[in-house]
């Protein structure tokens, strides 16, 4: 592989930059670009339809400022940005924005589509970089500057024009801010400032964006905190970024950014956009209120949110996409399975001292980065069971899916027997399957008369049998069964048997009769020593009833 330095980030001479220490202690703003940056970078871009139900998602979610389209790019963006104002499907509390180049005939068409519109956004944009200077434009620096200003110049001629009655406010994009050179980034904003005059009630969004990625975040918060000690009207002036994702961090780089000064974010849900996309607001969303810092944007039903997604851009989410994908709830490896197993144990306990409920709790289950139920997800998959599993998982599964919990002892037991399944068959074991297994080696089949508990002949005759009572309801059969495990010594070895059965009686008797039975075929006394002590079986959390099972 060829080794190659790309010539062109700008780093600016930052001296005690502040935002090493900051705190972000209240979410910034958002702006959705899904519907502009998250559709130009669609192979089919979205159909009027599917921006309509891309946009519902988003107004439902509580995003406030959404950038619509590109309206002079395409006949559906223009479509799509008449239907949102001629039907009036904007609500109030909600800003619009469509993004145009600094071109005449571009403005004009763009300004109109917006006619009749109650609040609007025009976004202007111009590149700003030297390699767009010499590559793209061939421009000097002042020549550049112009474009920016003539650019803001009309689209205040056209909206005057066009757009009366309109709450209109303006937004512009320096294109490659992080590889212009800062003070030239800075005379372009302070330029087209003096044109739009912002003032008390007039703000304006400078908006700095990564457009390619190409450096640390933290050159990028250094650039954003030059900027924002630099620009003048700072108080009138919205100051916004927009990072892409091209090296992998462009959520490092938003958060950083804010810590620097920024007051929004633009970005797309699950981070779709060009190249590596832009950055996830649903990542950053999360991120905060794993921090106790309220997004402002309702993540509760985000399966919801990725399908919607998945179906407007017609690309899937990651599975291991953070917070979103399918597996970033779900522990294969036993340590972590165990773990959080302890983990939700702790927290009913806490719940039970408190009279609180476990959500009422500060989040500390380990590898979980928040509480699945939070943003509608069940417990149900955070375990799954697969080679790498151990007895904590299993004991996890057999509890929450069939409402039966092991002792300690039994758990390891059946441990290795699910491990010795899992070698011989590879991939994961279901839960029905992890059933199954214990059914085959712990619990003897039915018999005639319907019940595991009489009919079969019991054969042990030394040793000693201990019953464990199970109070969970056992699941795994009927709601009110009741299971019954048997710890049967003899001879130095240990054999499990399990009953579930109607009654603590009749599951005792079944438990022992299994456990003798996986013994083998020698002792023929225990049997009815063990029917009678099975008999003063006791139910209770935790209690196991010692019974001499032959002498
Ligand atoms: C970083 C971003 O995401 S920016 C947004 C990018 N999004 C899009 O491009 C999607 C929508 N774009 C389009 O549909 C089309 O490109 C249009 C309609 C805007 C323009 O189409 P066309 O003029 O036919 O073609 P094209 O895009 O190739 O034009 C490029 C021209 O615009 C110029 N240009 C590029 N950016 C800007 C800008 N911000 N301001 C002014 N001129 C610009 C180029 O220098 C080039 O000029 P030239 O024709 O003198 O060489
Ligand atoms: C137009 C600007 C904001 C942009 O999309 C980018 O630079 O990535």
């Amino acid at each position: 592989m060829k080794i190659r330095r790309y010539s062109g980030s700008a780093r600016v001479p930052l001296e005690r930059r502040a935002w090493p220490d900051a705190v972000i202690e209240r979410a910034p703003r958002w702006l959705s670009t899904d519907l502009r940056d998250g559709n130009q970078s669609l192979a089919e871009p979205m159909t009027p339809a599917r921006k309509l139900m891309m946009f519902d998602l988003l107004v439902g979610m509580g995003y406030k400022e959404i950038e619509v389209g590109f309206p002079a790019a395409s006949r559906d963006d223009h479509d799509f940005v008449r239907m949102l104002v001629e039907r009036d499907l904007i609500p109030d509390d909600v800003r619009v924005s469509v993004l145009v180049q600094a071109r005449d005939e571009l403005i004009e068409r763009t300004v109109a589509s917006l006619e009749g519109a109650r609040r609007a956004t025009i976004h202007l944009y111009a590149a700003t970089s030297p390699q767009f200077r010499d590559l793209v434009f061939g421009m000097s620096r002042d020549a550049c500057k112009d474009l920016a200003v003539q650019g803001a110049r009309l689209v205040m001629k056209y909206a005057e024009r066009t757009l009366d009655g309109c709450d209109l406010g303006f937004q512009f994009s320096p294109e490659h801010f992080n590889d212009t050179e800062p003070d030239f980034s800075l005379e372009v904003c302070e330029a087209v400032m003096d044109v739009w005059q912002p003032e008390a009630g007039r703000e304006i969004i400078l908006n700095f964006p990564a457009t390619v990625e190409r450096a640390t975040p933290n050159v990028f918060a250094d650039q954003i905190e030059w900027m924002h000690r630099n620009l003048s009207r700072r108080e009138h002036v919205c100051l916004s970024v927009h990072p892409h994702n091209d090296r992998g961090t462009g959520v490092a780089a938003a958060e950083l950014a804010v810590m620097a000064g920024a007051d929004r974010i633009e970005g797309c849900l699950f981070g779709n956009g060009e190249r590596a996309g832009n950055v996830c607001l649903v990542t950053l969303g999360l991120n905060l209120s794993t921090q106790g810092v309220d997004p402002g944007i309702d993540f509760s039903d985000l399966d919801r949110v990725r399908r919607t997604v998945e179906h407007c851009t017609g690309m899937p989410v990651h599975p291991r996409h953070p917070y979103g994908g399918d597996l970033v709830y779900t522990a294969f490896s036993g340590s972590h399975q165990d773990a959080i197993r302890k983990g939700f144990d702790a927290a009913e306990r806490e719940a039970e001292r408190t009279g609180t409920g476990p959500a009422d709790q500060p989040w500390r289950v380990p590898y979980l980065p928040l509480d699945p139920r939070d943003v509608g997800r069940t417990h149900e998959a955070v375990v799954r069971i697969n080679s790498q599993s151990g007895k904590g998982g299993l004991a996890y599964v057999m509890s929450t899916r069939h409402g039966l919990t092991l002792p300690r002892d039994l758990q390891i037991d059946f441990a290795r027997r699910i491990q010795a399944v899992a070698d011989a068959e590879g991939g994961e074991i279901p839960p029905d399957r992890v059933m199954e297994v214990f059914r085959r080696e712990y619990v003897l089949d039915r018999v005639p008369d319907g019940t595991t508990g009489r009919g079969v002949p019991v054969a042990a005759a030394r040793g000693t049998v201990t019953l464990h009572v199970d109070t969970g309801h056992a699941g795994a059969a009927r709601r009110d069964d009741v299971a019954v495990y048997a710890e049967y010594r003899v001879d130095g070895a240990c054999h499990w048997g399990a009953g579930i059965e109607r009654d603590v009686q009749a599951a005792a008797l079944a438990a022992v009769r299994a456990a003798v039975r996986r013994a083998g075929p020698d002792p023929a006394r225990a049997r009815g020593d063990a029917e009678e002590k099975g008999r003063h079986g006791r139910r209770g959390a935790g209690r196991a009833l010692r019974v001499k099972a032959g002498r």
